[in-house]
């Protein structure tokens, strides 16, 4: 019979310890495995396995049921955390440098000798070429940042990594990574997150997030010197699960992951749709730490019983406001609320977007403890990195438009090479013919879509990555996430309904600090955007065309004053892509402000989340 990676360490370990019934906490521990039939695998842990001890640990002062009580500063409180059934870490308490530092042990230093150096072989010269930049990264974009945190007892923000105790091993990765000094929503997010408090974050888009929820999870699980495992047979228990909407950027969230995890012991699998699920159950099999995972895949796997939750510590959402809208609510709330996964107070959970409509904070505000609600703001930021123009192009007119636009970008192209340029229409059909017309008149260009093959849309994306087909024509299934260097020009070929989506698609360039530029056509097909649309423009210091504004307020006045209809009807937070739905809520806790003026408007309407269309998604 196969054993998991974690279970083989688990194993030897346990097998040192012979007979043994507790660990040094006391705690109870599982000597043998037992055979769990697979239709009631997934049910509650019997009460000795570790997720039920954690609820005999009194609650600490976050609210949180198992935590080891809140740290000062940044460092981990002295002693393991009890909820983690591991044996207690040596470490100083608040001191920093090597004590208490898992060395994972036996296990991954086996494995290590086969991990592959993430930093060498990822997409080669391209990647020499982003880490290179990452260098230049433009912090002075920073500086101006207004930042809002609200919820109780708000640990404070960091300004250096040095001052956060992360880990010799992950600390290596960070240089390896180039990364310099934290961002915005980094200095603010580690510090929480290593508090073990519960988050829900918004932040502009290519600030840096990814490695705002994999540091402290990385770090958290390499604190854990020692974690039993269940011997399910062929299940594997990951510690952390972090979910997100896309299957490329899953992988993208997994190959980020790796790098900031190489050579600490902690393993990270990533399993979505479209790729052979048994290549993913052979990895799984091998042991898993971090799981990165696309809604899908996973509940498939769960209902084979080839995943159990029932050890997860951390859960992160990315894109959590496209994960808890419509189209993936059913499944996360399958995943988190009714598989076995410990629930929020035990387990820490962690929700990062762009955006954060005020309905999907409601909503996700079920899967979080006395959550911390981070906002760095987007006005004098970041966006402003993005230079917006708005044409008005007739629908027949668009193709020569693009054309023009395309032929602008490839005289200022540099090094001689073209840049990149990604084009975002409304439908797969749409993005076909576009593709084949761009083709036949010379353009080098590819596409991604949800009716492609998943080989296909990976082929396509490392084709545009490369700058062999330096045009790529999406759906909005590229519109969230992808960090794709060098992407010049997003052209909004066909407008969203969504105002959210497109800060996402005009997010994809303008990222980590650079400059880029976002076009978009506009007609009258798109007239319920004009005021969302005008209103985002100028909190951006962009120039806003007087037909727009004209076509915004023909909008306001036909709403009543109310401003944008069905799911443009969010209040956002003015300079920030989303504000606390608590203080909306007589939420009258400790509102901690750091940087920038106060409340500079937003809709001034709240909710209204109307029905959307999401069939570009997977
Ligand atoms: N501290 C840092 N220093 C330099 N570069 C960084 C730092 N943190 C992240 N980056 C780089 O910034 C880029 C954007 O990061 P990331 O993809 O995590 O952004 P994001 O906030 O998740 O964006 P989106 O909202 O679009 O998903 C990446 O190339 C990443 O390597």
């Amino acid at each position: 019979m196969r054993t998991s990676w974690a279970d083989s360490v688990d194993n030897s370990a346990s097998e040192n310890a012979a007979t043994a019934a507790s660990d040094s906490s006391g705690l109870t521990r599982p000597t043998r495995s037992t055979y769990v039939l697979p239709h009631l695998r997934n049910r509650q842990p019997p009460s000795t396995d570790p997720p039920d001890r954690l609820h005999s640990v009194p609650s600490s002062a976050n609210g949180r049921v198992g935590f080891g009580g809140p740290t000062t500063g940044l460092c981990w409180p002295g002693g393991s955390r009890p909820d983690l059934g591991r044996a207690a870490h040596n470490g100083s308490g608040g001191g920093r440098g090597r004590s208490g530092w898992s060395t994972r042990n036996g296990g991954w230093d086996r494995g290590r000798e086969h991990e592959a150096n993430p930093f060498v072989d990822d997409d080669n010269a391209e990647q020499a070429i982003s880490e290179q930049e990452n260098t230049g990264i433009n912090f002075e974009a920073y500086d101006d940042i207004p930042v809002e945190t609200s919820g109780d007892t708000v640990p404070p923000p960091v300004n250096t990594f040095a001052e956060i105790d992360l880990g010799d091993a992950l600390n290596q990765n960070i240089r390896r990574c180039k990364y310099v000094k934290p961002t915005p929503v980094q200095r603010y997010s580690i510090p929480i997150s290593l508090a073990g408090r519960d988050l829900m974050a918004c932040a502009q888009t290519g600030s840096g997030k990814t490695a705002a929820f994999c540091f402290p999870i990385i770090s958290g699980i390499m604190r854990e010197q020692y974690v039993q495992r269940p011997r399910g047979a062929r299940t594997a228990y990951p510690l952390a699960l972090i979910l997100s909407p896309t299957r490329e950027l899953s992988r993208q969230i997994h190959d980020e992951a790796k790098k900031f995890s190489y050579q600490t012991g902690v393993k990270v699998v990533v399993t979505y749709g479209g790729a052979p699920i048994n290549q993913q159950w052979r990895e799984l099999e091998r042991g898993v730490d971090i799981l990165v995972a696309t809604p899908g895949r996973l509940v498939d796997l769960l209902e084979r019983a080839r995943i159990s939750l029932q050890m997860i510590r951390y859960l992160a959402l990315d894109e959590a406001d496209r994960m808890l809208d419509m189209g993936f609510e059913p499944q996360i709330r399958k995943i988190v609320e009714q598989m076995d996964m410990p629930p929020q107070g035990v387990r820490q959970t962690m929700l990062f977007s762009a955006t954060f409509p005020k309905e999907i904070q409601r909503l996700a505000s079920d899967f979080l403890s006395n959550y911390i609600f981070l906002a760095v703001g987007r006005v004098g930021s970041s966006t402003d990195l993005i230079v917006q123009r708005v044409e008005f192009v007739h629908e027949y007119d668009k193709r020569s438009h693009l054309m023009d636009l395309i032929h602008a970008q490839k005289e200022s192209g540099m090094r001689g090479k073209q840049s990149l340029t990604l084009v975002f229409v409304e439908t797969k059909k749409g993005a076909d013919s576009l593709e084949h017309w761009l083709y036949v008149n010379g353009f080098p260009a590819t596409t991604i879509h949800g009716d492609r093959t998943q080989q296909e849309r990976e082929k396509a994306l490392r084709s545009f990555k490369s700058g062999k087909t330096p045009i790529l024509v999406a759906t909005d299934v590229a519109a969230r996430g992808l960090d794709i260097p060098h992407v010049a020009h997003v052209v909004n070929f066909d407008l969203p309904n969504d105002i959210d989506d497109y800060v996402h698609r005009i997010g994809r360039t303008g990222r980590a600090g650079k400059t880029g530029l976002a076009t978009a056509f506009f007609n009258e097909g798109n007239s319920s955007l004009a005021r969302p649309l005008a209103d985002l423009m100028q909190e951006a210091n962009q120039e806003v065309p007087a037909w727009l504004i004209r076509y915004a307020s023909r909008t306001r006045t036909s709403h009543g004053g109310g401003g944008g209809s069905g799911r443009n009807r969010r209040s956002w937070g003015g300079r920030f892509g989303g504000r606390d739905f608590r203080r909306e809520n007589s939420f009258n806790r400790a509102m901690d402000y750091h940087g920038g003026a106060k409340g500079s408007g937003g809709y001034g309407f709240s909710g209204g989340y109307g029905p959307g269309v999401t069939s570009a998604w997977d």
